[in-house]
């Protein structure tokens, strides 16, 4: 503890001692410093006194002690002037706090008068030094303890304001007692004028008083603002402030709509971001299908993308909007068959703050405004109720979204991409599915072939799979034998590539060494194997088309497609040039 800092009080109480007792005071330090005097030692504050003085012994001793004889006392002997002391008398008083010793106030007297005045009631005086080195003790305690309130304070604000969320503390009436600068550039407010607001300024439609009686924290809870010419969306978190139970305040943050939505998107798009490249599949049909996705990416219509379940139409869906200029905003996939119905509209609109029983406060945000800028992906539209389907195409239209309950209009800029594994067409002649959505989606159609139609692609998808299992199993599974390669080749595959990969990683966790034989396979593959040899030994029976089309691509991947070996591939086939065309268009293979 350092005299130092509080020394402009010291000299105080050094100068209310002179003038009631009449004598000379020097206060010092714990380092012998002084930090105090009166008479003719105010010119030595400042300076160091004799570390073999006086001063020095009350220090060490700790007790208060009054010499009536300089020279004589056992506190003068260490000190070089005992022999020619020119003071009459001394009187030491330690200051301390607790068990420490801070400081020192000592009296001296120059003259018999002094010492008289001194000696005069000398108890009184030790009470009454003692008295004051406590005031400057707890004066010292006092100062340090602010210092450390300031610096906390300091600390506190330093925090709040490197936040990127504004905050704003307040009271029991809503008044605003903390804040950052991010709340007033939040609320577009000038520097000091939130201290003088209440909360319920900036936040109609709250009640402060509900909020605490609850006591409990609201979450991401959504906000309008319009002050002068500052108009925003937000939402905010709020926290009782509790003192034992009692909720004594409330600290909210706040964050915009739009600084949230890029928090979604940095998080979901930055996750899984995914490339053409990354999808397998060399096939011509399939090749053919990455072309037109890579095209489609360039634009921005709606696209529709049908195949079978697990043909990849997400990966393919992602792939378009990491490819296109909107890769750097949201892609927003829904499952439109996994939500149900009465929840669907909320998930893809919002609500609005009590449009129904059970509504959140604040309302919600939809997957269409989640997705502003950027991609929304509808996965399974066909399953999609036809009363939403009118929204979406209205949606699609006129690029506003009305909220569930809500009154306003938001304008969006999405794009949609919509995907079915069921025949969309079928659903429309039977009234399941509007005729004029499905032109609004069929913009661009981009139709995935099941991977029984891309055999060939079979052997890479095998390969690039089981790096990945490995790599998610940790395990060195690194050749399939031929039997099992031929045996998957032929399988018919209605769950497509995932029904594969879920295939290899199953295969992958039951192989024993580093090469998957016909027994590591799950026991569908092997039934449907036994199936086939019962049939027709070694091969499953392929359908009369199944072959054609296989036979087709095998003899186009032997010979190539292009003008001058088609003849070749022709003859193979034992088919005429303008016969195998017209299969090849039939198969999709052009
Ligand atoms: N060509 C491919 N290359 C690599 N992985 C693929 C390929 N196609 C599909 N997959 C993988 O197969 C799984 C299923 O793909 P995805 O979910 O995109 O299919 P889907 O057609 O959207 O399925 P569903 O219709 O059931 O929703 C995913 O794990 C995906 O990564």
């Amino acid at each position: 503890m350092d005299l130092s800092r509080i020394s402009s009080s010291v000299q105080h109480i050094a100068e209310v001692i002179a003038s009631v007792i009449k004598v000379d005071v020097t206060i010092v330090d714990h380092k012998l410093n002084r930090i105090a005097a009166t008479g003719c030692y105010v010119e030595q504050i400042g300076t160091r006194v004799n570390k073999n003085s006086v001063f020095s012994y009350a220090l060490q001793q700790g007790e208060g002690f009054l010499i009536e004889n300089p020279g004589e006392h056992e506190a003068c002997f260490r000190c070089s002037e005992k022999t020619h002391c020119r003071e009459y008398a001394q009187v030491c008083c330690p200051i301390k706090n607790d068990t420490e010793t801070i400081g020192v106030i000592g009296l001296i007297a120059f003259s018999q008068e002094q010492k008289s005045a001194v000696l005069h009631n000398k108890n009184n005086l030790m009470e009454f030094l003692n008295r004051m080195a406590d005031l400057i003790a707890v004066k010292l305690v006092e100062e340090e303890k602010t210092e450390k309130i300031k610096l906390l304070a300091k600390e506190l604000e330093t925090v709040l304001d490197a936040v990127d969320r504004g905050i704003i503390a307040v009271n029991q009436e809503g008044k605003c007692i903390h804040f950052n600068r991010k709340a007033e550039d939040f609320f577009g407010i000038g520097e000091g004028i939130l201290s003088k607001m209440k909360i319920q300024q900036l936040l109609e439609n709250i009640s402060l008083e509900e909020m605490l009686k609850q006591h409990c924290p609201l979450t991401n809870t959504e906000f309008r603002y319009h002050r002068g010419g500052h108009r925003m969306r937000g939402i905010f978190n709020a926290n009782p402030i509790m003192i034992e139970s009692e909720a004594v305040g409330i600290v909210f943050t706040f964050m915009k709509i739009s600084e949230a939505l890029k928090t979604i998107n940095d998080i979901t798009t930055a996750m899984i971001e995914t490339s053409l490249d990354n999808i397998i599949g060399s096939s011509r049909c399939f090749a053919a299908v990455k072309e037109e996705a890579a095209r489609a990416a360039q634009s921005s219509s709606t696209i529709l993308i049908q195949g079978e379940s697990g043909t990849g139409k997400e990966l393919f869906a992602r792939a378009i909007h990491f490819h296109s200029s909107r890769k750097q905003e949201p892609f927003i996939p829904i499952n439109c068959a996994a939500i149900p119905e009465q929840l669907l509209e909320s998930e893809l609109f919002g609500y609005e703050e009590g449009a129904f029983t059970g509504a959140k406060r604040g309302g919600k945000t939809g997957k269409f405004e989640l997705a502003n800028r950027g991609t929304i992906f509808l996965d399974e539209i066909g399953d999609m109720p036809l009363h939403l389907q009118t929204k979406l195409l209205r949606v699609l239209q006129e690029n506003v979204i009305e909220k569930v309950g809500g009154k306003d209009y938001i304008p969006i800029n999405v794009r949609v991409i919509a995907a079915t594994n069921k025949n969309l067409e079928e659903k429309v002649n039977e009234g399941e599915f509007r005729k004029d959505l499905f032109y609004r989606l069929n913009v661009i159609p981009i139709n995935i072939p099941p991977l029984r139609d891309r055999r060939e692609d079979i052997p890479i998808l095998v390969e690039a799979l089981l790096e990945k299992c490995n790599l998610k199993l940790e395990k060195k599974v690194t050749q399939v034998d031929n039997a099992v390669l031929n045996q998957l080749i032929a399988y018919h595959w209605p769950g497509n590539v995932r029904e594969l990969e879920n295939t290899i990683e199953y295969a992958v966790n039951m192989c024993r060494g580093e090469r998957i034989l016909k027994e590591d396979l799950p026991n569908r593959l092997k039934r449907k194997e036994a199936e086939n040899e019962a049939v027709a030994g070694e091969q499953r029976i392929m359908t009369i088309k199944e072959l054609e089309c296989y036979e087709i691509q095998k003899a186009l991947r032997i010979f190539g497609g292009s003008k001058q070996t088609i003849d070749k591939a022709a003859e193979a086939l034992g088919m005429g040039r303008a016969t195998l065309y017209r299969k090849m268009k039939e198969y999709q293979l052009i």
